[in-house]
C-alpha cells in the first residue's frame, strides 16, 4: 500500500461533507483503507480520515497510543470504522490538546464529549456498535469531524 498525500488547510476537499459507502467490499475501497492505515502511520498520526487524502468519503481511522502529550493513552490496534455514526454522547465534557495531519505545527486545547457511543461497519462489512471515552473518544470526534468539513481549529474557543 502507497502513502498519500495528506491534504492541507486550504484544500477544500477538507471542507465537503463526505459520501457515504455503499459497497465496503470494492477493491477500490479496501485499498483506499489499506493506504489510510500506511498514511497515518508514516504521519504519526493516532487517526486519520479519507478527506485528508482527497477522498470525500466516509472512512476513518481510530489508533490511540502513548504519546508526549498523552502518556498515559491506551495502546489500540487500529480501529477502521465506515459510515459511522454518533449514537449518543455523554453530558460530560473534557477539553485538552489536539493536533491535525493537515495543520502541522499548530495544537489547541478543544472541548470535547467525554464518552460517546458510535455504530460504524468495519472494513469486512459487520456493524459494530461500541463506546468510547477519553482519548479514544476525543480521537473519534476529531476525525469525525473531518467527515463534515470540520477542523479542530473551528472548535478552539
Ligand atoms: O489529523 C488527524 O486527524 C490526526 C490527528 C488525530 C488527533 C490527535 C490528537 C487529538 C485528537 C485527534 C493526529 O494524530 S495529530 C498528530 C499526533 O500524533 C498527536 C497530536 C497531538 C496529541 C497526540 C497526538
Ligand atoms: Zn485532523
Amino acid at each position: 500500500s502507497n502513502v498519500l498525500e495528506i491534504a492541507q488547510l486550504g484544500n477544500p476537499v477538507l471542507r465537503d461533507i463526505a459520501q457515504p459507502i455503499y459497497n465496503v467490499h470494492d477493491p477500490a475501497v479496501q485499498t483506499l483503507i489499506d493506504d489510510l492505515l500506511t498514511t497515518m502511520l508514516e504521519g504519526n498520526g493516532v487517526g486519520i480520515a479519507a478527506p485528508q487524502v482527497g477522498q470525500s468519503r466516509r472512512i476513518l481511522i481510530v489508533a490511540s497510543r502513548p504519546n508526549l502529550r498523552y502518556p498515559n493513552a491506551p495502546t489500540m490496534a487500529p480501529i477502521v470504522m465506515v459510515n459511522p455514526h454518533l449514537l449518543s454522547h455523554s453530558e460530560e465534557t473534557t477539553t485538552d490538546w489536539e493536533g491535525c495531519l493537515s495543520i502541522p505545527g499548530m495544537r489547541g486545547k478543544v472541548k470535547r464529549y467525554r464518552a460517546i457511543e458510535v455504530e460504524y461497519m468495519t472494513r469486512t462489512g459487520e456493524m459494530e456498535r461500541r463506546e468510547f471515552h477519553d482519548f479514544i473518544a476525543r480521537i473519534f470526534q476529531h476525525e469525525f469531524d473531518h467527515l463534515g468539513g470540520k477542523v479542530f481549529l473551528d472548535r478552539v474557543d
